[in-house]
């Protein structure tokens, strides 16, 4: 029976040639409307100065610094707009500017209209005169070309994680063509004669497919790309038929399979996936003991699968300990959950050969409280809990007050 740390270090030399995937092309201006986070998979250099020209920071006069005298008048010049082509400024005059505009050739400082006399913009038209209370330092207000980034520098570096500041930064230089980590393409199958879609009504014995929602769920955040998400029959002729399908029209990278891996009589991944060269075992972890990964050779292709159960809590849990940490990773995402740890609030007991997770929630005392018992059927318990509590091989009972381990989920 392999321990949690085996069988972690068998999906993740499962998957490791992923790591070596071609990146993928983003051409559109706007972001990616996929919620899942994207990674730079290379450096990208900038191509234009940031701002490309200087600009005022102000609605206000553009001077010439050293003409600008305490109480003496200068001439007003045509006004310039943000977006206007690059003007010159005559000696001897002040020109009306917008935020943004360009500085015009000649000028070297702007006095905000508040600090000027009068005090608000002037009809467009010659024959006016303004006045400034005081001198102004040459630069004042002026956002010189090239403050943010200058031309030919990094602009970001491989491995940024994009947020809204790095698209924004990319558009403002004009990157339309970016190199983004690809997302690993995920087939999704849920397994179960018992299984309905959320929406399709229930009869008696049937129960609609939780897995398929949660995991695509989790695979989103973990920065995969679910490509598609079926529910299979018990039924291994049907299952192939899908996979073949499946595969012969979508680009697919790993298989993940929910159900159909213990000692029932109709486990179709097993029957499906035992003889194309998955290997199934049980982990010393409790819910999440029965599992499947390999290579498998379908239709002429070799592809990893991996196999949880179909217990909704074990396929979660499953996902946390072995796929998230190692996809997370591959899409150049932090791959750790964050650690707490803290007192237990009531006794528990753990089955002492196993590595048991618990869900269950912090106290603003720090002090951790379980959240429903052991049974992996309790999906609702699940949702309820903020971390994931482990009482490791070896711990049988522990008194309220004993310090565990959590991942904060
Ligand atoms: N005789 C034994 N029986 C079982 C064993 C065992 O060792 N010997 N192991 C138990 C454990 S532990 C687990 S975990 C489950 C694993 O079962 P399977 O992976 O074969 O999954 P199923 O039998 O298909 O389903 C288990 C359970 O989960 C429900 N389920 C399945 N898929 C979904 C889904 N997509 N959404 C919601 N619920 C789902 C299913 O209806 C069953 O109730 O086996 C134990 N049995
Ligand atoms: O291993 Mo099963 O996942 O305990 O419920």
């Amino acid at each position: 029976m392999p321990s949690v740390s085996e069988y972690q270090s068998a999906i993740r030399a499962l998957l490791s040639p992923l790591a070596a995937r071609e990146p993928e092309w983003w051409t559109d201006p706007r972001p990616p409307a996929a919620p899942a986070p994207r990674v730079l998979a290379a450096d990208v250099s900038n191509p234009l100065d940031l701002p490309p020209f200087d600009n005022s920071q102000m609605d206000g006069y553009a001077v010439r610094a050293a003409e600008v005298h305490p109480g003496s008048a200068l001439a007003v010049a045509p006004h310039i707009a943000a977006g206007a082509g690059l003007a010159r400024l005559k000696p001897g005059t002040a020109a009306p500017i917008m935020t943004g505009a360009a500085v015009p050739l000649g000028a070297d400082a702007i006095i905000p209209i508040e600090a000027s006399d009068p005090n608000s913009f002037l009809p467009d038209e010659p024959g006016h005169s303004v006045r400034f209370a005081g001198p102004v330092e040459p630069g004042a207000f002026v956002r010189r070309r090239s403050s943010d980034l200058a031309a030919g520098q990094m602009l970001l570096i491989a491995g940024t994680v994009l947020g809204p500041a790095h698209w924004g930064v990319l558009a403002s230089a004009g990157v339309t063509r970016v190199p983004l980590l690809r997302r690993v393409r995920v087939l999704l199958i849920s397994t179960g004669d018992e299984l309905r879609a959320p929406e399709a009504p229930l009869d008696p014995a049937t129960i609609h497919d939780a897995n398929g929602a949660s995991l695509t769920a989790a695979l989103e955040e973990a920065g995969a790309e679910v490509v598609r998400a079926e529910v299979v029959r018990d039924d291994a002729v049907a299952a192939r038929a899908l996979l073949a399908e499946v595969l012969a029209s979508t680009p697919v990278d790993l298989i993940l399979s929910t159900g159909g891996v213990s000692a029932g009589a109709y486990e179709v991944v097993r029957d499906v996936f035992e003889s194309a060269g998955v290997a199934f075992t049980s982990v010393s972890m409790q819910p999440g003991g029965p599992q499947g990964q390999g290579v498998a050779r379908l239709d002429g292709a070799d592809l990893p699968v991996v196999a949880f159960p179909g217990n909704p809590v074990s396929a979660l849990v499953s996902f946390e300990m072995f796929l998230r940490p190692v996809l997370r990773g591959l899409h150049g995402l932090p791959a750790q959950r964050p650690v707490i740890r803290g007192p237990l609030v009531a006794a528990v007991e753990s089955p002492v050969a196993k590595h048991q997770v618990r869900r269950g929630r912090l106290r603003p005392d720090g002090s951790i409280e379980l959240v429903g018992g052991p049974g992996s059927h309790l999906l609702h318990s699940y949702a309820a809990s903020d971390l994931l509590v482990h009482l490791p091989v070896g711990v049988h009972e522990l008194p309220a007050g004993a310090t565990v381990d959590a991942w904060a989920i």
